[in-house]
């Protein structure tokens, strides 16, 4: 029977990692990141680490910060089940292209094409947009999201092995569009497909206003609705004076998680929780900015006004209810 995180000894003094050790690793990192222009890259983190981090640390290996900077696409590595978290911001009129030369995708990911081994989520986070797809064309409304898989286009094309050409356009000059994109490792093509809250899967309703934390969840990607090979997402919103989202907390020790928050007001925050639950760390976290979860970490935060957030997940499985709660009491 494996072993709760929340109930798993601690390590001894001796053993904890020092901040100079830490820094060892972020050395490697930031090599790597240069070797690989265009796609930032962030190395995993031992739990044990993390209770000597600072917050500059913490920042700087858990935060994904800028991700719509107008005119380009941005792209963050994460070894935490291979996920690729990444934002596109095209100004009106000036279609980006998915970064697809070599000198951006052989150190990272070894492919010719960005999508050959990979499947991806996009969700618009701003104005009216499109995303072009190998030809086919997904308008997007803001709030919309499509799944590519590994290998869409027609037939014929199929055994070029992935989505050769992905492009992001905005389509209302007042209000760009931001694409947020989860990219999950893929060995298998399913179908592309456009979700928004109208054909979502399910939106379930989950906390009560008495405890701070009813929101609406919905399921955009999940199993039963739209398949995909790893990846699942979906979004949360907080109910009119609601701040917690995930608290009671949970772990999901079989899949890493990315949070991306989106609506809060340019000077309001999250104050997210990281970390296992015998020994969480905070994040303050603005307005489109995106948090990386292993599978080790809890989850959840609190808002200073209301928000909401795409959640998405890769790992062992899929399955939605392969969570572990954790005990307000184990909390520390
Ligand atoms: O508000 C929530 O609760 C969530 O959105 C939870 C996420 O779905 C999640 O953490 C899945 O593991």
């Amino acid at each position: 029977v494996p072993m709760s995180a929340a109930a798993r000894p601690r390590p001894s003094k001796q053993l904890q990692r020092p901040a100079a050790a830490a820094t060892t690793t972020t050395t490697a990192a930031a090599a790597a990141a240069a070797a690989a222009p265009g796609i930032e890259v962030r190395h995993s983190v031992h739990p044990e680490s993390v209770v000597g981090l600072t917050q500059a640390d913490l920042r700087r290996h858990f935060l994904v910060e800028n991700l719509f900077t107008p005119g380009r696409v941005s792209l963050t590595y994460s070894h935490d089940d291979r996920m690729i978290i990444g934002g596109a911001s095209p100004a009106p009129g000036s279609p980006l292209p998915l970064p697809s030369g070599p000198e951006v995708l052989a150190k990272a990911i070894g492919q010719p094409s960005f999508l050959a081994q990979r499947e991806m989520g996009v969700f618009n986070a701003g104005g009216a947009g499109r995303v072009v797809a190998d030809g086919e064309t997904f308008a997007l409304d803001a709030q919309e999201a499509i799944y590519i898989p590994q290998a869409s286009g027609p037939a014929p094309i199929c055994h070029h092995r992935g989505t050769k050409d992905v492009r992001f356009e905005s389509t209302d000059a007042a209000h760009p569009a931001k694409f947020y994109l989860l990219s999950c490792p893929a060995h298998a093509r399913h179908a592309a497909a456009k979700i928004n809250a109208r054909n979502a899967t399910k939106a379930v309703s989950a906390g009560s206003a008495a405890a701070s934390n009813a929101r609406t969840l919905y399921h955009l990607i999940v199993p039963g609705g739209i398949e995909s090979d790893q990846l699942t997402l979906g979004v949360t919103h907080l109910a009119n004076g609601s701040v917690w989202n995930t608290m009671p907390a949970h772990l999901h020790d079989r899949r890493s998680e990315v949070y991306m928050y989106y609506g809060l007001a340019p000077d309001a925050r999250v104050i997210h929780l990281l970390g296992e639950p015998s020994e969480t760390r905070h994040l303050v976290v603005a307005n489109e900015q995106a948090v990386i979860e292993p599978s080790w970490s809890i989850h959840s935060g609190a808002g200073t006004s209301a928000y909401s957030f795409v959640w998405g997940m890769c790992g062992e499985n899929r399955a939605l209810p392969d969570v572990e709660p954790v005990a307000m009491a184990a909390l520390r």
